[in-house]
């Protein structure tokens, strides 16, 4: 079973219940958080225990849907001072607040962005709460269902695309991927974007191999992938908490390496590298793409190397406004998230790491310092990788390649 980032209870619509696995106690503790309020959206999303631009944009609507339940709620109203519910129009002014504190949760993702725009003219266009109330039900539920369909159909279409490539290559043995960021289970609905290519290449890799033969040959005599090279990452090195974990999880062969050894490791690995798979937090007009800290240099060293580089995103990471990578606005975390690593205490005992146990037999989190408590840092969560290093963005409708002039025409999916 997949590893599921939001538990979304919705049997009966007039009361939802919503809790969002704490990505920030991963790996070594699975623990889930209820939320009820736009104010707990808010939180998750900024302190990072729900990540990735698809699952930010879920729970932020999620926790629009939970506050307006509230809302509805006699008992709640009677006790709450925050809204004057006393006709619609004072709880829609207040509404219309609330989603631009919301937004200001995290400002690079545009996943967030269109989905409040749209929560925003369902606002707009209701009449009463209850009606708001029922609207907003479907849109959340409309757009965790297509979150995961729509990866399914990347996930095939990216891995389709780079096996077609090879195979006219006349490249027919196993080989290997880069990843970086945070792209699976955990920050989308399901399956993945980038990690959806990896899952559905690894399928596709278990199915040309043929199992009864010791060393496993492939069948086929066509490329297949073998091994994938996850980065470790910031910010909370998420790409060893999360990305290697779902990997290890799902049972694909994997080995993590720190953000520095990308070319030494493109040079020296045994299974060639072909391709490199990331996500995007936004995709601008041109397709400039915002992406977790670190890309811009792997799709440099893409290029110097001649291996595929490919963005994979749905079409709700397109800002269709914005005309280049100029435009985006880049996150920057706080410098406490540098200069301190919080995770489990680890009782490493022969070599053997398990977390250390409280009384209550839980993990215990600690903090340590790494560097001078008055050094100055930099720490931007993302950055932008201009479109000219970019070979391919895949989405659910396809595959997107530059013209003749090296530029893309992404008019589809604005
Ligand atoms: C799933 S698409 C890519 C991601 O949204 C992103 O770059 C990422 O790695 C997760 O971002 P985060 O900053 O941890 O919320």
């Amino acid at each position: 079973m997949s590893l599921q980032s939001i538990i979304f209870e919705k049997s009966d619509r007039t009361n939802v219940l919503v809790q969002v696995l704490d990505q920030l106690l991963l790996p070594y503790t699975s623990k889930y958080v209820p939320i009820y309020t736009i104010d707990d959206g808010y939180t998750v999303i900024k302190n990072m225990q729900v990540r990735g631009a698809p699952a930010i944009a879920m729970v932020g609507a999620l926790s629009v849907l939970l506050e307006t339940q509230l809302l509805t709620n006699k008992n709640f109203t009677a006790t709450q001072f925050f809204y004057d519910v006393s006709s619609w129009a004072p709880i829609r002014t207040r509404l219309t607040e609330r989603l631009e504190f919301l937004l200001s949760s995290r400002p690079t993702a545009v996943n967030l962005s269109n989905a409040l725009k749209d929560i925003s003219s369902i606002l707009h266009n209701c009449e009463d709460l209850t009606s708001f109330n029922s609207e907003v039900f479907d849109y959340t539920c409309k757009l965790l269902d297509e979150d995961s369909t729509n990866n399914k159909k990347m996930g095939d279409n990216g891995a389709e695309y780079l096996l077609k490539s090879l195979e006219m290559e006349n490249f027919a043995e196993d080989f290997a991927v880069l990843t970086i960021c945070n792209t699976g289970s955990l920050a989308t609905a399901g399956y993945g974007t980038a990690l959806g290519v990896i899952r559905s290449l690894w399928k596709d890799s278990v199915a040309k191999t043929d199992l009864s033969q010791s060393p496993k040959k492939i069948k086929s005599g066509k490329p297949r992938l073998a091994h994938v090279y996850p980065l470790e990452t910031r910010p909370y090195n998420q790409g060893s908490r999360l990305t290697a974990y779902e990997l290890v999880h799902d049972e694909i062969p994997c080995t993590l390496i720190t953000d520095s050894s990308i070319a030494y490791r493109i040079k020296t690995s045994d299974v060639p590298i072909k391709a490199a798979f990331v996500g995007a937090d936004r995709i601008v007009r041109n397709g400039d793409t915002a992406n977790k800290i670190g890309t811009y240099q792997l799709s440099i060293l893409c290029k110097q190397f001649g291996i595929k580089f490919f963005v994979v995103a749905p079409k709700t990471t397109i800002d269709s406004v914005t005309e280049t990578g100029d435009g985006i606005i880049v996150e920057e975390r706080k410098p406490e998230e540098f200069k301190l690593v919080t995770g489990t205490l680890i009782d490493n005992n022969g070599g053997i790491m398990r977390p250390a146990m409280n009384e209550n037999n839980e993990p215990i989190n600690a903090q340590v310092g790494i560097a001078p408590p008055n050094a100055q840092v930099w720490n931007p969560s993302f950055d932008v990788t201009p479109h000219e290093f970019i070979d391919g963005i895949v989405t659910e409708e396809g595959v997107f390649v530059k013209n003749s002039q090296g530029n893309f025409d992404l008019q589809a999916l604005f």
